[in-house]
Parts: C-alpha cells; sequence; structure tokens
C-alpha cells in the first residue's frame, strides 16, 4: 500500500517509520524538508510539496501542528486541495478544532475525494512502538481502507461517527491530562515545600487509585527538571484552548480547565512552550512563590 505522510515532527517522523518498517510505500513531505532525510534512509520517497505527493499516492495522511498548519497545508499554494480528486483519501491525525477538521472535510469532498479525521492519543514512546490510540471520524469507508495503517501505528481505532467527533475526543482527553499535570505539578511542589520527599509522594501514589501511567512516566524526569519534549507545551496549551473553545459552545463552566490552561500560558511566556508539557511544573513553581 503506498501512502503519503505530511508532517514529520516528533510523532509524525515515528508514525512513517513505523508504516516503512511494516512494508508501506511511503512518500514524505515536510516544511522544513530537510527532516525528511533519516526517513529516506529508511526508504521513503520525497515530494516536493503536499500536492505533489497526493497526485502521486492515494491515501495521504497528515499530522501538523495545529489548525493553522492543518489549514495551510490543505489551503495554499501546492496544497493538498490542487490534487485531491476522485479516489483520493485524506487522513488529517493532527490535534485540532471541529471546526477545522469540517472545513477540511467539505473542502476534500468538493473535489470528489474522501476525509477522515484521526487524532491519536499516546505520544512520542507509543508513536515509536506502534501503540497509539486511534479517535477516527468521518467516512467509514476511509476509516475501513485506512485500518492497515491504523493498525501499524496503533493498538486501537475508535471510529467516532461523523467528522468532528474525533476532534472533540481528542479534546476532553487533552483538557483532562492538562488538568492532572498541573495537579499532579502542585502536588509535587505542595509535598517539596512541606518537607516531605517528592519520590516518596510519587511511590504513595502509584500505590493507590489515581496510579497512572502519566505520573509514573514524568514524576522522575520532573524532579530532576528535565523536560526533554516527547509532548510540547505549546501544543498542550493550543489543546487546552480549543477544549476550553468547545466549553464554550456547549455552556459548560470548567474552571479546573482554565485554571490549568493558564499555567500552560504562564510557562509558554516563560520560553517553555518548546520544551515536554510537564515544564508547566517550573511554571507552577513560580505562581506558589
Ligand atoms: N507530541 C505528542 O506527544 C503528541 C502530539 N499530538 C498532536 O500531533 C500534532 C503534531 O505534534 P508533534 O509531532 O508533537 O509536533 P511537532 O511540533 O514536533 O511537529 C509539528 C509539525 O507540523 C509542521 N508545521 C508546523 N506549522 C506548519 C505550517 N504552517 N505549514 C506546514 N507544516 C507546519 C512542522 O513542520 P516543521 O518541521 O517545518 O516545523 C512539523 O512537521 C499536533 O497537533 C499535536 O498536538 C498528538 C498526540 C501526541
Ligand atoms: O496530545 C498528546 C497526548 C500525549 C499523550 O496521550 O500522552
Amino acid at each position: 500500500m503506498e501512502v503519503g505522510f505530511l508532517g514529520l515532527g516528533i510523532m509524525g517522523k515515528a508514525m512513517a517509520m513505523n508504516l516503512l518498517k511494516h512494508g508501506f510505500k511511503v512518500t514524505v513531505w515536510n516544511r522544513t524538508l530537510s527532516k525528511c532525510d533519516e526517513l529516506v534512509e529508511h526508504g521513503a520517497s520525497v515530494g516536493e510539496t503536499p500536492a505533489a505527493v497526493v497526485k502521486k499516492c492515494k491515501y495521504t495522511i497528515a499530522m501538523l501542528s495545529d489548525p493553522a498548519a492543518a489549514l495551510s497545508v490543505v489551503f495554499d499554494k501546492d496544497g493538498v486541495l490542487e490534487e485531491v480528486c476522485a479516489g483520493k483519501g485524506y487522513v488529517d491525525m493532527s490535534t485540532v478544532d471541529a471546526e477545522t477538521s469540517i472545513k477540511i472535510s467539505e473542502a476534500i469532498q468538493s473535489k470528489g475525494g474522501h476525509f477522515l479525521e484521526a487524532p491519536v492519543s499516546g505520544s512520542k514512546k507509543p508513536a515509536e512502538d506502534g501503540q497509539l490510540v486511534i479517535l477516527a471520524a468521518g467516512e467509514k469507508a476511509l476509516f475501513e481502507q485506512a485500518v492497515p495503517a491504523f493498525n501499524v501505528m496503533g493498538k486501537k481505532s475508535f471510529f467516532l461517527g461523523p467528522v468532528g467527533n474525533g476532534a472533540k475526543m481528542k479534546l476532553v482527553v487533552n483538557m483532562i491530562m492538562g488538568c492532572m499535570m498541573n495537579a499532579f505539578s502542585e502536588g509535587l511542589e505542595l509535598a517539596s515545600r512541606s518537607g516531605l520527599d517528592p519520590h516518596t509522594l510519587l511511590d504513595v501514589l502509584d500505590l493507590g487509585a489515581i496510579a497512572n501511567p502519566m505520573f509514573k512516566l514524568k514524576g522522575p524526569t520532573m524532579i530532576n527538571s528535565n523536560y526533554a519534549p516527547a509532548f510540547p507545551l505549546k501544543h498542550q496549551q493550543k489543546d487546552m484552548r480549543l477544549a476550553l473553545a468547545l466549553g464554550d459552545e456547549n455552556a459548560l463552566s470548567m474552571p479546573i480547565a482554565a485554571a490549568s490552561n493558564e499555567a500552560f500560558k504562564k510557562a509558554r511566556s516563560l520560553g517553555l512552550g518548546d520544551l515536554d508539557f510537564s515544564a508547566v511544573f517550573e511554571a507552577v513553581k513560580l505562581l506558589k512563590h
């Protein structure tokens, strides 16, 4: 199966690499073209523009940073829309809002193409290990055609109905995750300030009802102030912003999410946006002084 892949950041690179390892023919494109080199060493071809990739491939996957990037790759000059036509499928796995996804879907379908949104749960390591959770919505027939690729990139794929539902599910999940990261950061700092060993706090948490993989993975690195990016903080803040907008649309008061978003914004203003989202711990420490 020949697939195109647009966007070779932390996630896209790992996902495209998995496709190559499992025998897919992959044609890649990235805005910064040099990021294609490693994939080429593993057998990928390069398309010079998103349009060139879509022209060559029946199916094209995108994994881009945010709504602006997702829209630009489709609608700008040399973009996806120029070559989409009947029989082509476009699968956007970026985390965006439902409105963005619907806009892209309508444009692709207006040219006779097919569209699926398929954002993912799971970060750099699950992407490398093919263990993502895929939250797809849109055209069911395209979902079924994409299953072989999803099975390589992920451990479970959900089909959630009409386009927009995948984006919404992803934003709900990441809103919860962002709130948890803030509560966890406050807890770690509270333990330290009150004379407790934060490592002991991690042991206690891990044995109780709120044990979870995120605390287990991020706790030790946060205590060591190691924020090598797996999930960049700027993307977590984007997701909080988009989730709060979804709350607005549904007249839902979300004070915990709003406070967490403020902490992520503070972290961005401190220049921590390109670090891992757990670097919000640094902002939490400052805010509590
Ligand atoms: N990292 C994670 O743990 C997870 C991330 N996600 C989501 O997946 C998406 C990608 O995340 P991640 O790989 O971490 O992000 P990165 O920041 O590592 O990569 C972003 C990608 O988007 C491209 N890009 C940004 N702006 C534009 C633009 N205007 N036009 C074209 N390309 C653009 C970048 O190109 P360039 O290289 O040129 O900058 C790069 O390929 C995001 O939506 C994120 O929220 C979802 C689950 C987990
Ligand atoms: O969007 C990023 C999600 C990161 C994760 O699920 O661990």
